[in-house]
């Protein structure tokens, strides 16, 4: 029971006062009887103080249940919903990081995560337990009933109940069943209404006037959502209709029920009170009972589609497939004079495809670097560059093959520990906070060393010296510009003295000086590491030691410069290109 481990007095409470207040309506009752029972037998002749003592004690138990019950229950509900949605959504957010990147990207997971966000633990338990305080209170007041004898209308009401508790749960789990399809259009809904309010957008959109398209759309979407709906709606209320006019004609009928069925002994007038009381209550706790089944066949939906989501397998779950285990390495493996720092990177038959696709955006791809060694990975768009180094940084998990860092002392492992190695993604995160935190990310232990973080953000060319500088204009901060970004998250990258340093495309926003100057830089700062950046400009990439050419996923080529020149292939082909743009 998760909120009980989390906090058990509210979810104790919640029980003990729920399971305390069931016989307080019956005994009100009782009290109800006894108070009109003496009302009609009390002759003026009479003193009235049982009346009086009567009239007390229905009013203690009333305070009892309105004060001394009422205010504990709402106060343990209000703190189950508060630890309870901390908890959803920290669950939630601790099982996405785990998950591969692959997955996160999937759009059936994204509509997963956004039905099992629907899941709420304390909304499951309070209802649970008011499902159990309802049916306890029906029952004592089915007894009570019995006890007077009056069998027909209890077994009339129980009947008509079952009835509409019958349809109202269709119809629940058909409306649930309607917003669990409408998910995917839910998600483009909001697409579209961020594509109308954030910044990121904003300028194409009102270059290309593109808000009344946009916003056509959106509004077709949610009339067809909304159309869905009211379909599903209108069928349940029709499912419910009968039913329900049932157990309304019934309130009216009840009274004529309990006139006309003989009573033995005959019935005194608080008797009747006791009865007619009984009945409306019974029918209101079955009405509640109802409606509070109808939402846990609700919340038990969505407590599946949580499930279902949180079963899927996190990324330090998936087994990486490895032709050889660490015992059975062979021993032309260890490089020979290999420093106790170093480690290579050996990549064999990788292949990886995107869930839901059966092309191979990575295939059979095999090659070497050696420690020390700078490699360029270069090839069209769409090659399946940036696929490769999320795979080798371990973000996606590989469809088949094999990557092995091996240690210079001989050990091998699939995964390269994360602080062996550091990355420059292309679309790497501008975080709103101090410059000094923006660099320090990737080795919080460096945050305070103020030397460190300036020389680092020297070494990559970058301007700003000011360390606790807020960033980001939403908040008020200075904004980088798109080369200035990238030199801030150069030197987050640079920061952490990892041994492998991946740059996919990172001097894509420089200018023609600063890229060489850049890429000059990144040789100078990755000596003694080994590397592999990802890029685009040939005129960079004949400096690395190693060229790796992707053509459709498949590496068609490797060598050095001269070598591939030489070859007069792929890279011949794409360098000549790109060199005859400046003869
Ligand atoms: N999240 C994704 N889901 C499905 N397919 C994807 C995804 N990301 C990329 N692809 C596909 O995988 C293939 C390789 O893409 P990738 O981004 O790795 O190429 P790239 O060589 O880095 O391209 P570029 O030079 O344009 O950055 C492409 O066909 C692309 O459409």
């Amino acid at each position: 029971m998760i909120l009980f481990r989390l906090e058990k007095s509210p979810v104790v409470i919640l029980l003990l006062f729920s399971l305390i207040a069931v016989p307080v309506m019956p005994l009100e009752l009782w009290l109800v009887k006894s108070l009109v029972d003496h009302i009609q037998l009390w002759r003026p002749s009479e003193s009235i103080v049982r009346i009086l003592k009567a009239a007390a004690n229905l009013g203690a138990l009333m305070f009892i249940n309105n004060i001394a019950l009422g205010v504990p229950i709402p106060m343990a509900m209000t703190r189950l919903m508060e630890i309870g949605t901390h908890e959803e959504q920290r669950l939630l957010m601790h099982h996405n990081a785990s998950l591969p990147l692959a997955i996160i990207e999937s759009p059936t997971a994204k509509n997963q995560y956004e039905r099992a966000a629907k899941v709420s633990f304390s909304d499951i338990y309070s209802t649970g337990i008011q499902l159990m305080q309802t049916s306890l209170l029906s029952i004592t007041l089915i007894a009570m009933i019995l006890l007077f004898g009056q069998w027909i209308p209890a077994l009339v009401v129980v009947a008509v109940a079952s009835l509409l508790w019958h349809a109202t749960g269709k119809s629940a789990e058909s409306i649930e069943r309607t917003d669990r399809s409408q998910t995917g259009n839910r998600r483009l809904l909001r697409h579209y209404a961020d594509l109308m309010t954030k910044r990121e957008a904003a300028k194409e959109l009102r270059l290309f006037g593109l808000q009344p398209l946009l916003a056509s759309r959106w509004v077709q979407l949610h009339q067809q959502q909304s159309r869905e709906t009211l379909l599903t709606a209108s069928k349940s209320e029709v499912r419910k209709l009968g039913p329900s006019l049932l157990m309304a004609l019934l309130s009216g009928l009840l009274i004529a029920l309990l006139v006309l069925i003989p009573h033995e002994p005959e019935l005194s007038a608080g008797g009747f009170s006791l009865l007619f009381m009984a009945f409306t209550m019974l029918q209101s706790q079955l009405t509640s009972l109802i409606s509070q089944g109808a939402s846990m066949r609700t919340m038990y939906m969505r407590w599946e589609d949580y499930n279902a989501y949180m079963k899927q397998v996190g990324i330090h779950d998936i087994r990486v497939t490895s032709s050889e285990s660490p015992a059975q390495e062979s021993s032309s493996l260890v490089a020979a004079s290999a420093s106790v720092n170093e480690l290579d990177l050996r990549v064999q038959q990788l292949s990886f495809a995107y869930p839901g696709s059966e092309k191979l955006a990575v295939n059979d791809v095999s090659f070497n670097i050696p420690s020390g060694c700078r490699a360029a990975l270069v090839g069209h768009n769409g090659s399946g560059k940036s696929t490769l180094v999320k795979v080798l940084t371990g973000l996606y998990a590989l469809s088949g093959g094999d990557v092995v860092w091996q240690h210079s002392d001989g050990n091998r492992s699939p995964r390269a520990e994360r602080d062996h190695m550091s990355a420059v993604f292309q679309d790497f995160t501008k975080l709103a906070i101090t410059l000094r935190e923006n660099v320090a990310i990737s080795e919080l232990s460096e945050l305070n060393n103020d030397s460190k973080l300036s020389s680092t953000l020297q070494a990559v060319g970058s301007n700003f010296t000011d360390l606790d500088e807020q960033i980001g204009a939403a908040f008020g901060g200075m904004e980088p510009s798109g080369g200035e970004w990238q030199r801030i998250v150069t030197a987050r990258a640079l920061l952490r003295n990892a041994k492998f340093v991946f740059f996919d495309e990172p001097t894509a926003a420089l200018d023609p000086a600063a890229e060489k100057q850049a890429f000059e830089l990144f040789l100078q700062v990755t000596q003694g590491r080994s590397a592999l950046m990802v890029t685009h400009r040939l005129g960079a990439a004949r400096l690395a030691d190693l060229i790796l050419v992707m053509k459709d996923g498949v590496l068609v080529e490797s060598g050095s410069h001269d070598e591939l020149m030489q070859l007069e292939g792929e890279y011949y082909q794409m360098f000549e290109l790109q060199a005859s743009w400046y003869r």
